[in-house]
This record gives structure tokens, sequence and C-alpha cells, in this order.
């Protein structure tokens, strides 16, 4: 069931800049490829990395060797590339820069000219059919495959900048990164350059890759894919993080795939922090939404949880990504533009519950006892109860901000019970208080909260320290935004114990 969180998040609009394309295959695209090739007999778990699970890169890169079989016709390619499209577009994406690596198979007739025109064939259906994104492709050279083959790779995504009417806008490096070295495919890299193609290089991606992204960064890309390692504190150097800094190269962050594919060891330890901290641009992305059983709403959702983000900043983070894109100015205005419309629909409409609170408690603090006890009709009256609903959006800020409007008008130590929760009210409704309320018969002491608003980011990680129940626990408590025709007063949840 979603969540106000997960509501939010799907539907603030995102730009997706690193996503290879066969490793962004849906659970369900899947299996029809699984239905289309059963001789394979390839099952769901030789192609997803499931929550809670962890596998070292290398096995991730037998993952795309696996895709591979299943993707091997222009056929597949075709409904492949839609479908992707399609589910980045449900995601709220509403920029995409696809990439991926032009393969050829002799069994099925498959050419490198022909994938990539298949691609954009694809692209172009999606385009004719309305689907709400607009999608660009980058060609991929796959690290693995050496100097010649990234040559010719490179020549091919020249011709198609020059004739895809502008969907074609780049160029990846990308495959294992434990193999081969960048100064061998310098030439190619410098090529594309110079022939106008964008460049989005996977730099740093394991720590070994010191050299290689110095010299890599003398190009300089225009972004750059993950970057894990280029900071002293892991292995990088100062020299790397200057240039990086000097020439604003953007970073292509994808917090689960570097998690899961074991290069960074958990979510809070994500180099997300150090370069988002200094305001370097970072953009959020996917890498393989397929493989890594996640999508960019979520990825969104993790970063503004891990590491405190609010809704406001988790704004700016998706806006900012415009900025990044390899788009023409004219596309950038037009995405920058329907940001500023959405911005009304989305932030303020989630944002308004909260304000309306903060109000009430900001009138609080100017009333007499009696004042207090009168504003509790009024409360009734603003119809907040009615926001708490059974409904399924639960974001524990809301809820703790509610029940600490609703304590402070209570009379000291008085408890009442709110929607199954047990609230006691607090001894002195002032700053630094500490209130109690409890679940069940579990205790749950939350500091300060009767004059903050906190952030369920934060909320967790109080929790975390006191040892409390986690925020998921007081979940259960749901609150929905204001609906459109205005509240009705039912205060149903609300009564003395
Ligand atoms: C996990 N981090 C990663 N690091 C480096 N390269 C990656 C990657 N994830 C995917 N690829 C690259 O993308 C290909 C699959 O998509 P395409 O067949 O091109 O669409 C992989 O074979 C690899 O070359």
């Amino acid at each position: 069931m979603d969540t106000e969180a997960d509501l939010f998040y799907r539907q603030l609009p995102k730009v997706e800049l690193h996503a290879h394309l066969n490793g962004s295959v849906s659970f369900e695209t899947m299996e029809t490829l699984m239905k289309r090739k059963p001789h394979l007999n390839i099952e769901h778990s030789m192609t997803a990395i499931r929550r809670g699970q962890r596998r070292s890169l290398d096995e991730c890169f037998q993952v795309f060797k696996v895709i591979h079989q299943l993707v091997d016709s222009e056929e597949d390619i075709l409904m492949v590339a839609k479908a992707v499209i399609q589910d980045f577009a449900a995601d709220g994406v509403k920029y995409l820069e696809l990439r991926s690596t032009p393969r050829e198979v002799t069994e099925t007739g498959l050419t490198k000219q022909r994938y990539i025109e298949t691609v954009l064939e694809a692209i172009r259906q999606c385009k004719q059919e309305e689907v709400d994104i607009d999608v660009r492709f980058l060609v991929a050279v796959d690290r693995r495959h050496g100097p010649v083959v990234a040559m010719e790779t490179v020549k091919l995504a020249e011709d198609f900048l020059l004739s895809s009417d502008g969907v074609v806008v780049g160029l990846d490096l990308s495959g294992d990164p434990t193999v081969g070295h960048g100064k061998d495919l310098l030439s190619a890299l410098e090529n594309a350059k110079n022939c106008g193609l964008k460049l989005a290089l996977h730099l740093s991606e394991v720590p070994s890759q010191r050299d290689e992204s110095e010299l890599l960064l003398n190009l300089p890309p225009d972004r750059i894919g993950h970057g894990t390692f280029l900071h002293p504190e892991v292995g990088g150097s100062d020299s790397l993080v200057d240039k990086v800094c000097k020439q604003n190269i953007p970073i292509e962050m994808c917090l689960t795939s570097n998690v899961k594919g074991q290069t960074v060891p958990s979510y809070d330890k994500h180099h997300f922090q150090y370069w988002y901290k200094r305001g370097h641009p970072c953009v959020l992305c996917t890498d393989d939404k397929g493989v890594f059983c996640t999508d960019l709403s979520q990825e969104y959702q993790l970063a503004a949880s891990t590491f405190g983000l609010t809704r406001e900043a988790v704004w700016m983070l998706s806006q900012q990504a415009i900025g990044y894109t390899f788009a023409p100015e004219p596309i950038k205005q037009r995405l920058e533009k329907k940001w500023a419309e959405l911005k009304q629909q989305i932030l303020q409409k989630h944002f308004g519950l909260m304000q309306t609170i903060a109000d009430i408690q900001q009138d609080h603090k100017m009333r007499t006892h009696f004042d207090l006890m009168q504003t509790i009709a009024d409360i009734q009256q603003l119809q907040i109860y009615s926001w708490v609903t059974k409904s399924e959006a639960a974001e524990p800020l809301y809820l703790i901000s509610v029940l600490m409007t609703v304590a402070l008008v209570w009379q000291p130590n008085e408890e009442f019970v709110f929607s199954g929760l047990r609230v006691k009210a607090p001894t002195r409704a002032s700053r630094g208080q500490s209130c109690e309320l409890r679940q069940g018969s579990t205790p749950v002491c939350l500091r300060e909260l009767p004059l903050m608003l906190l952030p369920p980011s934060l909320w967790a990680s109080q929790h975390k320290r006191s040892g409390a129940p986690t925020a998921t626990h007081l979940s259960l408590m749901k609150i929905v935004e204001v609906p459109p025709s205005g509240p009705c007063v039912t205060g149903r949840d609300v009564g003395r114990v």
C-alpha cells in the first residue's frame, strides 16, 4: 500500500540520466522474455538481485550476460526498450537518457546498426503514443571489448548523432571496471568529444581506477558515472576531487546499485553525502532498475531518508538535474517550465497540511490556557481530525504534529486515545519538554515535538538512537491530504482514556 511519502516521490517529476537499457528490464517484461525462450531455463533469480540481497560486482556482470541471452533480436529490443521507457514514465520520470551497448548476434541477424535503430524506433513509437517522457540515447562503449571496438562504436555513434534528429546525444563508457584500462580507450573518447558527442563516463567505480580517472578527467567528461572512489576518504585523492570540482562535472549517483553491488558498504556510507555536502552537482539515478529491483522514486526516497533531505531539498535535487542533461537548451527550458508548473501542484499540496499545523502551533504560544481549551474546538472546526483517517498515507511527521497539537491543548498529564495510540499530554507545553506517546503498552518518547515538525528521516534516526520503535511502527496511523472538496469533521478517533 502506498504511503503519502510514496505518492510524493512518485509524483515528483524526475530526470533519469544513468540507466542501462538491459539492466532496466522489469520483472513483468522479463517474464515475457522468459516465456519466449523457455529452452534457456532462465529464472528470475538469475536476472535480478532482490531486496536484502547483495552480490559482488563480478556477479552483477554475470547477470547481464544472462539478460543478453534473453534480449538478442530486434523484436526483443523493441519490446524491452518500449517497456523500459513506459516504466520510467509511469514512475514520474519526465526526461530520460537511456544508454545501451550495441550488440551483434549472428543467429538472429542483429547488427549494431540495427540495434541502435531499433532502440530509436522504440523511442519514436513511445513519442507517437504520447508517453509523457522525453527520451534521448547514449551509445555505450563496453570497456571489455578494447580500443578497436571502442573506435567503431564511436563512429557509429557519430553517424547517429548526425542522423537521429537530436535523439542520440552522447557516448557512455561502461562495462566491468576491473577489465582493461582507460588509456587504451582515450583516442576513441577524444574522437567522440571532437565530433560533438557528450561524454558520460563510468569513473572510479572500483578502487583500482585512480590513475585511469586522473587521465580521463583531463578530457574532461561531461558527466561522471558513480565516481565512488574519487575522494581521498575512500582511497581516491585530493587531486581527483579538485579536478572534478574545478570542472564542475556532475556525478550520477546510484545508491541501491552501489550497495547491492557492494562497492559501498551501506546507504549511509554512500559518497552522495560527500559530494552533496560540498554543493557539488549530483544526480540520483537507478543504473539498472531491473537488476537491482528499484526505481527512481525509491532512490530519491532512500536518499532523503538516509541523508535527512527535506522535501524542498529533494525538489531542488530533481530540478537541478535538468541542467545536467545533454538536452539542447530549448528542451531544458521546457523541462524547467514543467517543473515550475508541477511545483505548485505537488510540493505545495504535500506541504499544505504541515503549514497549517505549524500556524496553529504558532498560535498556541500566544494564547491563554482558556484559549487553548477553546482551540480544541477550533481544531475540530479546522477539521484536522478528518485528515487523520484510515487511508494509506502515513507520514509520521504529520501524525506527530497533529498529535502534539491536540496534546498541547489537553490538560497536563491527561491521556487520550488517538487512532489506537495512547497519548499523554506534556506536563508543560514548552519547547524541549518531552512528551510520552504509547503504542499499546510500549512508550514512545519523542523530544521537542510540540514546536517542531520532524522529518521522517530525522525521526527514524532519533529512534535508532533512543532504541524506540521505528517509524513504520507508527505508520499505522494514517493521514491523508485535505480533500479538494474540503474535509468533514469526524473526530471519532479521539477520546479520553
Ligand atoms: C553495476 N554497474 C555497472 N558498471 C559498469 N557497467 C555497467 C553497470 N551496469 C550495467 N553496465 C553495462 O551495461 C550493460 C547492460 O546494459 P546494455 O546491454 O548496455 O543495455 C552491461 O553489460 C554493462 O556493460
